[in-house]
């Protein structure tokens, strides 16, 4: 079941540095909520800080909250590993286990979860994951071969197979598309669309022209100097803040000034 999301007075570190500064925002369950703004203003250190995958980094850490469906994500007696499992995430780069088959690679996070689950049990997860990733019909007849095999762009569809294989209520994309070209960025676009409608989705994109066709909300964030921590300067329905946006950084960002 897909879920809000609400993060409050949220600092972000690695070590002594302040990368972020005093972010809160909400995101409401089944929409897609695209963060925008120039290189090092912080959307992929707060992206990860959505589901706890910030604090791998040593010394890196928060301070604030962000709320799960009203549940404290930082708190003392929450598993990390449970947070990143319900709040899944795509990467960059398609990463595939490059040794495992297809088949494999979707299921490789329910086997980390352990547990026994018969072989009938496990294709129906494969083929609807594969389904929902929009993957199936090209890759139903060769499901042993490896993941490595596919192009970027099924790879990269391959990856959010695994990652809706465990059936998590948040989705969090750090650029899926930069490393796609465009015919396969138009598929990820196409599917995120329909991921939505289960997924509470979160994108970090550096395509403005992403961004608006993809996203129901849309978050800006700037920096005020090298060195200095980002902020989100502004957060509004996507259609407001590329026709009428509140903040002058805002403007000069979005029609090409800066960034
Ligand atoms: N592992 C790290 N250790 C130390 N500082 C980091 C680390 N990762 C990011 N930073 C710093 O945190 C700040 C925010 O980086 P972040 O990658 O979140 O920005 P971004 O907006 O996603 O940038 P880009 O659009 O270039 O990916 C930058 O100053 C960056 O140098």
């Amino acid at each position: 079941m897909a879920k809000r999301i609400d993060v409050a007075d949220l600092d972000i570190y690695y070590g002594a540095f302040k990368a972020v500064e005093n972010v809160s925002l909400s995101v409401e369950p089944r929409s897609v909520t695209a963060f925008i703004g120039p290189s090092g203003c912080g959307k992929s250190t707060v992206l990860r800080s959505l589901n706890r995958m910030h604090e791998v980094i040593p010394g890196a850490y928060v301070e604030g909250k962000v709320l799960l469906d009203g549940q404290d994500i930082y708190a003392s007696d929450v598993d990390p590993v449970n947070v990143r499992r319900t709040i899944g995430m795509v990467f960059q780069r398609p990463n595939p286990f490059p040794t495992m088959s297809i088949y494999e690679n979707v299921i490789a996070g329910l086997r980390l979860e352990g547990g026994k689950r018969r072989k009938g049990e496990m294709d129906d997860i494969v083929e609807k994951s594969l389904r929902g990733a929009n993957l199936w019909e090209e890759v139903k007849d060769r499901l042993s071969r490896p993941g490595s095999g596919l192009s970027g762009g099924q790879q990269q569809r391959l990856c959010i197979a695994r990652a809706i294989a465990v059936e998590p209520q948040v989705l969090l994309m750090d650029e899926p598309c930069s490393a796609l070209d465009p015919i396969s960025t138009l598929a990820i676009e196409d599917l995120i669309e329909e991921l939505k409608e289960r997924f509470t989705i979160v994108i970090v994109t550096h395509n403005m022209q992403q961004a608006a066709r993809v996203s129901d909300t849309t978050g800006f964030f700037n920096l005020s100097a090298v060195g200095k921590p980002g902020r989100l300067v502004e957060m509004a329905p996507t259609e407001t803040m590329f026709s009428t946006p509140t903040q002058q950084a805002t403007e000069d960002y979005i029609s090409g000034r800066f960034g």
